[in-house]
């Protein structure tokens, strides 16, 4: 039986590098997406030299039309479509007083219209391939609870979970369903630039930036990229396939609705 195909958004680092190697574990092929080719062909070039199935693709998931040559190129690759994690995002630091027209435009074309665009380009191959599919989306904590600093980023957080809710609906008739991960404070090169501008605006050291994220972790540890990657990987896979609409929080216990 023939692989079926993950795209992943945002695959050259952090929680996008590692959906794409816990979705290789459970047996995809996987199209690696991001905006700099030699960080997502580095991925797929290690996933590739252990047995993998990957294939980079170069795209800025602002720009449309980006987003679905993207995914035709993957289709055309694998010769299949099932998945899309749209993972790729952008974490300005951004206290009330020092949001601009150029940042709030910007991080809403990268992480709403990003997300936006993916479900679009992913749900129209379904329709065309005349079979379903899984649309995954990332959202946060910060999607969840309102994180001091992080204003525009939160905003562009709670309207994912909206968009996924909505998009859940309309394509539930299809077979297509919808859903988003939230996860909490994870050890990526995003969090540390956060943590350090916090600090750095604070006059403090970029371990307390931290803290002032992670100290109220229950489970008492900040989370790895592969706790995020295992919830993915239930909801590519078909253990998922009852459930449609809803934000995963993996965050170890911060954030009790
Ligand atoms: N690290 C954390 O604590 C948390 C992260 N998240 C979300 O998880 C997702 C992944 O985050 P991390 O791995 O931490 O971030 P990261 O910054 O380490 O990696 C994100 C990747 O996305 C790529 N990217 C950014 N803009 C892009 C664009 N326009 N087109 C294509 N690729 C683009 C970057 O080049 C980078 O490789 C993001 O959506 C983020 O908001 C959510 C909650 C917590
Ligand atoms: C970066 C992020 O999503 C946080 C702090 O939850």
């Amino acid at each position: 039986m023939s692989k079926k195909v993950a795209l992943i958004t945002g695959a050259g680092q952090g929680i996008g590098e590692a959906i794409a190697k816990r979705l290789t574990k459970d047996g995809f092929s996987v199209a690696l997406v991001g905006r700099t080719k030699s960080k997502v062909e580095n991925v797929a070039k290690e996933i590739n030299d252990n047995g993998g199935d990957a294939y980079a693709i170069e795209a800025d998931v602002a720009d449309r039309d980006e987003v679905f040559a993207a995914v035709d190129e993957a289709t055309k690759h694998f010769g299949d479509f099932n998945v899309i994690v749209n993972n790729a995002g952008v974490a300005p630091t951004t206290p009330i007083s020092t949001v601009t027209p150029d940042v709030l435009n910007n991080t809403l074309a990268i992480n709403l219209g990003g997300v936006i665009w993916g479900i679009q380009a992913a749900s129209d191959k379904f329709h065309e391939l005349n079979h379903g599919g899984k649309i995954i989306n990332a959202s946060s904590q910060a999607g969840q609870v309102g994180n001091p600093n992080l204003t525009v980023y939160g905003a562009s957080k709670f309207a994912i979970r909206g968009v996924t809710q909505t998009t859940a609906r309309e394509l539930a008739k299809d077979n297509i369903t919808v859903n988003a991960y939230c996860p909490g404070i994870v050890k990526t090169p995003m969090m540390n630039d956060i943590a350090k501008k916090v600090a750095d605006n604070a006059g403090k050291p970029f371990e307390w930036g931290m803290k002032q994220f992670s100290k109220d972790i229950a489970l008492g540890r900040l989370s790895e990229p592969e706790d995020v990657a295992a919830c993915v990987s239930y909801l590519a896979g078909p253990d998922s396939d009852y459930m449609t609409g809803q934000s995963l929080l993996i965050d170890g216990g911060m954030v009790f609705s």
